[in-house]
């Protein structure tokens, strides 16, 4: 990366893959990189390799999470350096395979950017997740798809922290791009989702179009959600739970959630608050892959982010 007056010069994206079934029950990304696999001419972009590519393949026909683990969680140095072996699990065969095919992750060699399609039953809209605060590139393409489809066509959860961060299968690119869409029920196709997500996934194809083509994006400041904390339920003496989601918060994903404000609702009618430190904004509210994950919502922080104006590199 060289600096220029207003900015950082990069390398094009020649090289691109669009994830569908990462989770195999997850049905937009499955369906749409299903089409594309068969006729790509939607997401092609002169002088750009754009791949379709089902993560999960075994999930997938079994329209199920995962076989044996997630495979979202799966890329990490020791799992891809483990040695190939028959009995490995599933995703870890999974993982391998992908590191060979668009990795190796960390290397010069690996695909430029993955956008990785994920549904979530919790009433997010569409949200990019993000992993790297540096990446101007990825910002900037957020932040044309804003100026392009409206200020709240989209959030951006950003995941760096210490503790909840995990290796996602996009991180094996130089960019890794989450689009997570919902509310979806897992396995089930809905079309107004399949049509925000076809949207989204349009501009950004054309931001990296436009980028290589050499325009030039300015130095714009963008609005994201710093991933904070994670909330589990209220577990019995047995750690099964003893409380939902209360109905003042079910579906307020991205709404200020203040101390005091009612977060559980217990199966005997007692209401539970929340007792963090100041206004939060909560999402992945009740998602239901999280019940194993000790998971009820995580809470994030409102926070401006500068993206550096960036150009396309010519030498
Ligand atoms: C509901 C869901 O699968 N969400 C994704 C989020 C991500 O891709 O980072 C996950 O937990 O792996
Ligand atoms: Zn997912």
């Amino acid at each position: 990366m060289t600096t220029y007056l207003n900015g950082v010069s990069l390398p094009p994206s020649k090289r691109v893959s669009i994830f569908g079934g990462t989770h195999g029950n997850e049905m937009t990304g499955v369906t749409l990189v299903r089409q594309w696999i068969k006729n790509g001419a939607e997401v092609q972009r002169a002088g750009v390799l754009v791949t379709p590519f089902i993560a999960n393949p075994k999930a997938v026909e079994r329209r199920v999470r995962y076989i044996d683990q997630d495979l979202n969680r799966a890329f990490t140095p020791e799992i891809l350096s483990l040695v190939e072996r028959k009995d490995l699990p599933c995703e870890v065969k999974q993982a391998q395979e992908i590191n060979r095919l668009f990795g190796p992750k960390g290397s010069k060699d690996a695909y430029d950017v993955i956008f990785d399609l994920h549904n979530t039953t919790s009433n997010m809209g569409c949200t990019f997740i993000l992993e790297n605060s540096g990446d101007d590139f990825i910002l900037q393409m957020v932040n044309y798809i804003k100026c392009t489809l409206g200020q709240s066509s989209c959030h951006v959860l950003l995941n760096e922290h210490p503790e909840l961060k995990y290796e996602t299968t996009r991180s094996v690119a130089k960019h890794a791009v989450g689009l997570e869409v919902g509310p979806q029920p897992q396995g089930v196709i809905r079309s107004d989702i399949l049509k925000s997500t076809r949207q989204i996934l349009k501009y950004a194809l054309d931001f990296i179009q436009l980028f290589n083509k050499g325009e030039e994006f300015a130095a714009c400041d963008l609005e994201v959600y710093v991933l904070d904390a994670s909330v589990d339920y209220p577990r019995d003496q047995h750690g099964d739970i003893s409380a939902m989601i209360h109905p003042h918060l079910q579906d307020r994903d991205w709404q200020p959630l203040c101390p005091g404000d009612a977060i559980f609702l217990t199966f005997d009618g007692k209401t539970i608050y929340y007792e963090g430190e100041g206004t939060v904004y909560p999402t992945f509210i009740n998602e239901a892959a999280y019940y194993e994950k000790h998971r009820a919502f995580v809470t994030t922080r409102k926070k401006v982010l500068p993206a550096k104006g960036v150009k396309i590199r010519t030498v």
